[in-house]
């Protein structure tokens, strides 16, 4: 009987899921970014992966995903982050993470409702693109190094966390939160990934088990893992602890429903199926 292969994302903000889920009885990851995830899932290289939402709405007729998985947040995200120098209504060049797919959608979507339709072009790297840029979307682990990057000290109130700051020559550097812009419109969640397997090949329930397991385990114990993935990016633990402790990992009604809201808001059907599992 050949391994499971589970597709595992290299960000912390996925961390209270696998920090406890051992590899072998059957078991092994694949970690890669959203970007790679998504190929391999479709590809075959993979057999149960985190997924952009974005990726599956666009391949729904070959994906399903797990009833209860997902990286969502309810407001800000803190990682999904458009770094930019020239305000928001007068953005033109805009440097696109290479590891997103759903993120980079959803700045579209958030420029286009704004009547706004800058030049993208994908590009890897960090703030040193806004010499060449006015903004850079960065996800994940880049993101959210960064973001702590920029802070002075961390705040005592989640009210009073920074959105502009000074960048270099004393111009005005912003950071757009894109799941807290997606809030200010809808009062949705948003579900950046899913779980899911190819149609073809249900989840096998004991493996679907020691997932669940693994997020109790997780989510029970976050200041262990938050204390890791602090280390790991050298970042301030209570950062990482609030960071980890905002993120919505259950595909509940309402996360259900804001991807929904997503998929029309981008002309995608909505499924609705998922794993009955
Ligand atoms: C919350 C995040 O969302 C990520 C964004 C993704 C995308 O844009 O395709 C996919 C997986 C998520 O983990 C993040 O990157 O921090």
């Amino acid at each position: 009987m050949p391994d499971y292969v589970l597709g595992v994302p290299r960000y912390a903000n996925s961390a209270p899921l696998y920090h406890f889920l051992e590899e072998g009885n059957g078991i092994v990851f694949r970690y890669g970014v959203p970007t790679e995830l998504n190929r391999w899932l479709l590809e075959g290289s993979v057999d149960l992966s985190l997924v952009s939402s974005y990726f599956y709405l666009a391949n729904a007729e070959r994906l399903r995903p797990l009833p209860d998985f997902s990286i969502a947040d309810l407001g800000p995200v803190y990682s999904v982050n458009l770094f930019h120098t020239r305000p928001w209504q007068a953005l033109r060049r805009i440097a696109l993470t290479t590891e997103s797919a759903t993120s980079v959608r959803l700045l579209q979507y958030l420029l286009e409702s704004d009547s706004l339709s800058p030049e993208y072009t994908r590009e890897q790297g960090g703030l040193e693109l806004l010499e060449r840029y006015d903004g850079v979307l960065l996800i994940g682990d880049r993101a959210i190094t960064t973001y702590a990057g920029l802070l002075q000290h961390i705040p005592e109130s989640v009210h009073q966390v920074p959105r502009q700051f000074t960048g270099p020559q004393g111009s005005p550097l912003w950071v757009s939160d894109l799941s807290m812009r997606w809030y200010e419109r809808t009062r949705l969640p948003f579900v950046f990934a899913v779980w899911a397997t190819r149609r073809s090949e249900p989840p096998p329930p004991e493996v679907v088990r020691r997932l669940r397991a693994a997020r109790s385990l997780g989510l029970g114990n976050l200041a262990a893992v938050a204390g890791t993935e602090a280390q790991r990016l050298g970042v301030p633990e209570r950062l990482m602890q609030h960071y980890l402790w905002n993120f919505r990992y259950h595909l509940e009604a309402p996360d259900r429903l804001g991807l929904e809201t997503f998929a029309r808001a981008v002309g995608l059907a909505y499924p609705g199926d998922y794993w009955d599992v």
